[in-house]
């Protein structure tokens, strides 16, 4: 069956199963929708389906059960002719790059040029200009491995938008990249999606590619999604112990046991820690309760970031004073405790 309607996602999956002889269920009733012009992110651990998952959106698996829609069309449905032209409208980016080693830099965005057939000079000329979008002008006569990994990975960019396609999938694709050209690349990215309006589906295990670039996050263990939504909300109230150990990894505010012992020993103190979330009414609760109570503190520890333009984080105090006032204090910011979420720790 193809279903089209006007405001069809533009990935969509609706209960896929992927299950390869000799029994691995990759991918186990997935389902999700990637709205046109959002940058949907899928993370996971080494193994919990997301590269099978993104392969059978470009076509490259087909699903044991359920089935894959790109703009509407159930890829399943399609023929190899009617095919064709939906793929088109979907590029790709990998972790290595996979970029032609004996190719120049030009040459590796022409080649998809030229293979939808598009003349030579017209070719160039796109190329040219893709080139100078993602920040290569000039570069076109080089060879891969003279560029760096950055520059490489920007080319991938180039070859995989040069044909103007609707939908970016983005595998790892910074993964090989230190932190500084991670920020690039993921800056051009941004700018893929909000100056381009392509749609992007990017599958990845590091957290801080998601809080960068997302808008929305499916979290996936053991080929099924445990926990999805939008990227800010997954962030501040995560609900599958997964997906709090994977926003850890990116929101380092809040202190561990180790580090909390450290705090202890050089803070007598009670110490206290208090999650930031937008619109919590733990901060400006504290300092009523600190003025009611005659209570002192100073920061020892954490922090707030922005995530999607709102603030996260974290801020851990030492409080000082007559231990019943503290007592009075501590209690009172129980009873502020962010729903959803840990509550206001103290020890
Ligand atoms: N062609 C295949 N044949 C058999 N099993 C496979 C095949 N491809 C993947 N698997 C299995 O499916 C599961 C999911 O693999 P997949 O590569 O999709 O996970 P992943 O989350 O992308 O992990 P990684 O980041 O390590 O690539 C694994 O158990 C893997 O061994």
């Amino acid at each position: 069956m193809t279903t089209t309607t006007a405001a069809a996602a533009a990935v969509e999956l609706r209960d896929v199963e992927k299950e390869f002889p000799g029994g691995a269920r990759a991918v186990d009733g997935v389902t999700l929708s990637v709205e046109a012009g959002t940058v949907f992110g899928v993370v996971g651990h080494s193994g919990a389906g997301k590269s099978t998952l993104l392969r059978l959106v470009n076509g490259l698996e087909e699903p044991t059960a359920g089935s894959v829609l790109l703009d509407g069309h159930d890829l399943s449905s399609l023929g190899e002719r009617r095919l064709r032209p939906i793929r088109r409208e979907i590029g790709m980016i990998f972790q290595q790059f996979n970029l032609f080693r004996s190719r120049t830099v030009l040459g590796n965005v022409l080649y998809p040029l030229r293979l939808a057939g598009m003349d030579r000079a017209a070719a160039r000329a796109r190329a040219e200009e893709t080139l100078d979008f993602v920040g290569l002008a000039g570069h076109g006569k080089r060879y891969p491995e003279q560029l760096s990994g950055g520059q490489r990975q920007r080319v991938g960019i180039a070859r995989a938008l040069a044909t103007r396609p609707k939908v970016l999938l983005c595998d790892e694709a910074t993964s090989a990249l230190d932190p500084q050209t991670t920020g690039e690349v993921l800056a051009l990215l941004r700018r893929v999606n909000r100056e381009l309006g392509v749609t992007i589906l990017l599958i990845t295990h590091e957290m801080e590619v998601v809080r960068t670039l997302c808008d929305r996050v499916a979290v996936m263990e053991h080929g099924k999604v445990v926990e999805s939504g939008e990227v800010y909300e997954v962030f501040a109230r995560p609900r599958h112990a997964t997906t709090a150990a994977f926003v850890r990894t990116a929101q380092r505010s809040e202190p561990d046991a180790a580090l909390l012992e450290q705090l202890s020993a050089r803070h007598p103190g009670r110490l206290v820690t208090l999650p930031v979330v937008d619109g919590s009414p733990a901060l400006d609760g504290l300092s009523r309760l600190l003025r009611v109570h005659g209570v002192d503190f100073t920061f020892v520890h954490g922090g707030v970031a922005e995530v999607r333009g709102r603030p996260l984080g974290s801020v851990t105090l030492e409080l000082r004073g007559e231990a019943t006032a503290v007592e009075a204090v501590v209690a009172g910011l129980a009873g502020l405790a962010v729903p959803g979420r840990a509550e206001a720790g103290a020890r």
